[in-house]
């Protein structure tokens, strides 16, 4: 049995989790951590993390930004796996995230879902020709009006993985409502929705000359990422120290 302590456990991602780990028999959840003991779970709640004194196997966080240096402090000092799934990091937290990865192992990945693991590559292939054949990339993303930070993570590490197959040359722009004097040749545009209960889009443009492609993903509810957080627990139990990612767990 996967012994998980559940970062992040009143919030959305944190309740689908709770209840998927509750069905299942490989894992199970000996505490929690939120601001708030609610009431609303079987297993104890800490409102501070240095107080979670339970014996685990890993954590898995969604929570806040603001969470993710007392996380990673507490998890390099118990040398406990974590499965570090909040996003907005800064670029300081994720230097960070790479210096506790030498003392614990840490999967971090902006989206866990299977669909987006697997565009993530496919991508790739797609950039190497139709980038280096003059088309322009842009990102759009949607999501809930709940959601705090923008552009979104997987939006980020979409960006990230275009600009790794053309060599790292491109930079990114975040704000087409700004006026400007004309497009550079090397820049991928990112943008953002915010509205509703949209659970999360992702659409990836290759534009052309008079021609288009379009590579989409849906997220039609937030148990794919619960899923796919609950199979990387599963994975990282037990492993050394190091980075980890979701192609580790899809790939075996
Ligand atoms: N990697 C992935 O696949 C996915 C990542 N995410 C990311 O996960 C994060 C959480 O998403 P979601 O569950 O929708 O958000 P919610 O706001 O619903 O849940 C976050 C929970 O964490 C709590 N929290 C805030 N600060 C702390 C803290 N310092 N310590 C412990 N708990 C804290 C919040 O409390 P309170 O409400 O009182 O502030 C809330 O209960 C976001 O960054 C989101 O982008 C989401 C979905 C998929
Ligand atoms: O906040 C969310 O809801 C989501 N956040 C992640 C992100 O920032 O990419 C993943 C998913 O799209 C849902």
């Amino acid at each position: 049995m996967v012994r998980i302590i559940m970062n992040g456990c009143n919030g959305h991602m944190g309740q689908v989790i709770s209840r998927l780990v509750a069905e299942d028999k490989e894992t199970e959840i000996v505490a929690g951590i939120d601001l708030a003991d609610k009431g609303i779970h079987a297993y104890p709640v800490f409102t501070e993390i240095s107080a979670c004194d339970v014996q685990a196997d890993v954590m898995i966080d969604f929570s806040s930004a603001k969470a993710v240096d007392n996380i990673l402090d507490f998890c390099k000092a118990k040398k406990l796996p974590l499965v570090l799934c909040t996003t907005g990091l800064s670029e300081k937290q994720l230097e960070k995230v790479t210096e506790t990865a030498k003392e614990t192992a840490v999967l971090r990945s902006a989206n866990m879902s299977l669909g987006i693991n697997t565009l993530l590559k496919l991508l790739q292939e797609a950039a190497k020709v139709l980038a280096e054949a003059g088309f322009d990339m842009e990102i759009v993303e949607r999501h809930h009006n709940l959601k705090i930070d923008a552009p979104s993570g997987t939006a980020l590490a979409l960006a990230d993985s275009l600009n790794e197959a053309m060599d790292n040359q491109y930079h990114y722009v975040y704000d087409r409502s700004q006026k400007r004097e004309k497009r550079e040749q090397k820049e991928i545009g990112i943008s953002a929705v915010r509205g509703g209960t949209i659970v999360g889009e992702h659409e990836v443009i290759f534009a052309g000359p008079d021609e288009v492609i379009e590579f989409k993903h849906t997220a039609y509810s937030k148990t794919v990422f619960a899923k796919g957080a609950v199979e990387a627990a599963k994975f990282l139990s037990g492993k050394p120290a190091g980075m980890y990612n979701m192609s580790h767990v899809i790939n075996g």
